[in-house]
């Protein structure tokens, strides 16, 4: 029997799935797939960290139950997220001669399951996936909600599709072997739902940080409050026509700033996710709408966690306010050619607010690009 600490439904009639979490469901994975998918062969997709880290507890697992698998290793890192990586799945995919009736199972962070889920979505014009999500940000984000995709040189995640995955099974143990840099990075995701509509959380993770980050049962209840919100969230609004904007609070920064810096290690998602939550509570208060003091105390928990918030924090030298700008001006919330941002009225209260003003927004910007390293 597994052991399943928390379970979150996702219903979505007939694109209706379970996100399972729990310690030990690699191990258990095997059994749960024969349960649920009786008779299908499997395509792992994950990284070469991950496989490191990880697959070989999976692999068990499938062969304990009897099931057919193939594997495909791709590089780590957010560069990955790109046509010739995705072709390199589909390919594998294919040449496994996996049939649309079998499962892609995506292993490991947001990259290898943003980029499994799209390599999904078409191969053999659609086949069925599994997330199991081994980074903080997988497991609390990108494994729910069926956005999937890659990158272009245009913009971050400007190519994909919503593509739902049929299971989601969450092991919080896979964490024990995620680096500090990278559970602080998926941790900004987090702290972004109480941000967006409930302030009580947030004060509950000013309170339970260190022992979210230390592997106490916080943690475990955190994970389960974010899978949560967001099946809330895609549940009423599946394909972003309104609320589900509001996921993205901090993302129209953050992506730009990602396209900036090569979608490399110098800023990971969450990294700018979190400078980016900052920017849109300061460019809120600049603008009247929210309390000045609430951005200093959310950068001062985002700090606190070892996570960047001004844009001074990120190495190396930024591109010019336009260039930024015009990363911005990509940005797929953008509608006849304006702007749309997540703006606030305060910790948990942000709302969508559409024809922003783009001059404001890079004066905003050159102010901010002023600022000194975080304190
Ligand atoms: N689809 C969505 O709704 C959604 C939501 C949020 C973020 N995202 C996307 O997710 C991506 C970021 O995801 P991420 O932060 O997981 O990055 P990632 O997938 O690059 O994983 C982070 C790093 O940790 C390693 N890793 C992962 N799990 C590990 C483990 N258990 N042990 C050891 N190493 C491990 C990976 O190899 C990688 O080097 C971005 O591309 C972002 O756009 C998508
Ligand atoms: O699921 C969503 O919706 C989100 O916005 C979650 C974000 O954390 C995530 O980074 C997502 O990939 C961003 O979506 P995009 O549509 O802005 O690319
Ligand atoms: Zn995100």
């Amino acid at each position: 029997m597994a052991d399943i600490a928390h379970t979150v439904h996702v219903a979505l009639g007939d694109r209706a799935y379970d996100i399972l979490i729990g310690d030990s469901l690699l191990d258990d994975a095997g059994a749960i797939l024969a349960e649920r998918f009786p008779g299908r062969r499997y395509g792992i997709i994950t990284d070469d960290n991950v496989a490191r880290a990880q697959l070989p507890r999976l692999l068990k697992s499938l062969d304990a139950a009897g099931l057919g698998h193939t594997e495909i290793v791709l590089p780590a890192g957010e560069a990955t997220k790109s046509w010739a990586y995705l072709g390199q799945a589909v390919e594998g995919i294919l040449a496994a001669r996996l049939e649309r009736g079998d499962l892609v199972i995506a292993l490991g962070g947001g990259v290898i399951g943003d980029l499994a889920g799209f390599a999904a979505a078409i191969a053999r014009r659609g086949m069925d996936f599994v997330q199991m999500p081994t980074s903080l940000l997988a497991q609390v984000d990108s494994s729910v909600g069926g956005k999937t995709g890659i990158n272009s040189p245009h913009g971050k995640n400007l190519i994909g599709a919503f593509h739902q995955p049929r299971l989601v099974l969450a092991d919080l143990s896979t964490l024990d072997t995620l680096d500090a840099r990278q559970f602080a990075s998926g941790y900004a995701e987090v702290v972004k739902y109480g941000l967006i509509d409930d302030e009580d959380f947030f004060f509950w993770l000013e309170e339970h940080q260190a022992e979210i980050f230390a592997g106490g049962p916080a943690r475990g209840e955190a994970i389960a409050r974010c899978c949560a919100h967001k099946a809330r969230v895609v549940i009423e609004d599946e394909k972003e026509l309104g609320v589900r904007a509001l996921l993205n609070l901090g993302h129209t920064f953050g992506h730009a700033l990602e396209k900036d810096t090569g979608y490399s290690d110098r800023l990971l998602h969450g990294e700018g996710v979190a400078i980016g939550m900052v920017l849109a509570h300061g460019f809120s208060a600049r603008l009247g709408l929210a309390p000045s003091q609430d951005s200093g105390r959310i950068a001062q928990h985002l700090k606190k966690s070892g996570l960047p918030t001004t844009l001074a924090d990120i190495p190396g030298k930024l591109g010019s306010t336009e260039t930024l700008m015009a990363a911005i001006a990509q940005d797929k919330k953008v509608s006849r050619g304006a702007l749309t941002f997540i703006l606030t009225r305060g910790i948990g209260q942000a709302f969508i607010e559409k024809n922003v003003d783009g001059a404001a927004v890079a004066e905003f910007l050159n102010e901010m690009r002023a600022l000194p390293l975080s304190p």
